[in-house]
């Protein structure tokens, strides 16, 4: 089942990127074909429902964030994909990955095997990479366009904000914002190059209006320690303390 109004955005979506929603279709069922029928969906619930999760994104504000996260170790993290190597780097193993497979290969290959859960998303220009997949042991596959046998369309575009929609979807109780600063600042370990950027732009605003529009009808708590966005309450390192605790 889709969220209640994403047909609506995906079509913005796909008007303003000038996406083919027909190389998005194509995209989602060669990953269907490649996965395999899992138990992943259990495991996910069991991290994310009723939980306060960490939702983790490669903004200006993750090399703060490091130092914070080494010491969180047993709340849920969710890993925007460039996020992943400079936390693996740093010892932190997220227990959640939403990637569209452009990050780090060596660092996906590194943690592939482990107990962590990849949430891979097919669009029509990655095609090429989801061969990968058959790297990890624990993934499920998701689509921005009408989910089907074994994918899933929870919401979102940029791989930071599919992992809030995620964890909107699994029910947590509380989401709170790491590294996620929209705005006209790429973070350095955003793995950007130089003629993508004014694109990258452009997806990061998209995915800051999908975190306000979803702001407006979650159930969860919403907080963020990154950069003030609408509908997420700004917190201090200080009081996230507080709040985990
Ligand atoms: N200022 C920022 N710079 C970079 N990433 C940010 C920023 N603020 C939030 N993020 C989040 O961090 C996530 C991870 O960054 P990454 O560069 O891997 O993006 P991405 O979604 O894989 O983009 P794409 O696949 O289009 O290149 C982004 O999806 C985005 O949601
Ligand atoms: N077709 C298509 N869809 C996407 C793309 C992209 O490059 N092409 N990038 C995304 C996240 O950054 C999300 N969705
Ligand atoms: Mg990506």
């Amino acid at each position: 089942m889709m969220i209640l109004g994403w047909k609506k955005r995906y079509k913005e979506i796909l008007n303003e990127f000038k996406y083919a929603e027909k190389e998005d279709k194509e995209s989602a069922i060669i990953l269907n074909s490649i996965l395999k029928k899992t138990n992943v969906n259990k495991k996910i619930i069991n991290l994310i429902k009723g939980k306060t999760v960490l939702v983790i994104g490669s903004g200006p504000s993750l090399a703060s964030a490091i130092p914070k996260l080494k010491n969180y170790k047993k709340i849920v993290k969710i890993a925007a994909d460039s996020s992943i190597k400079p936390l693996v780097a740093n010892g932190i193993i997220p227990d959640i990955i939403v990637t569209d497979l452009d990050g780090d290969v060596k660092t996906l290959e590194k943690i592939g095997k482990t107990k962590c859960v990849f949430v891979v998303h097919a669009h029509g220009d990655n095609i090429e990479k989801l061969e990968f997949v058959k790297k990890f042991k624990n993934c499920i596959g998701t689509t921005q366009s009408t989910p089907f046998d074994k994918i899933e369309n929870y919401g979102g575009f940029t791989d930071g904000d599919r992992g809030v929609f995620l964890a909107n979807h699994f029910q947590a109780k509380k989401i709170i914002l790491m590294g996620m600063d929209f705005g006209d600042q790429i973070g350095k370990y955003s793995e950007t190059k130089r003629s993508d950027r004014k694109r990258k732009l452009m997806k990061l605003k998209r995915g800051e209006s999908l975190l306000k529009w979803l702001s407006s009808f979650t159930k969860a708590e919403l907080f963020t320690t990154s950069k003030a966005i609408e509908g997420f309450k700004k917190i201090s390192y200080k009081e996230l303390d507080i709040i985990i605790t």
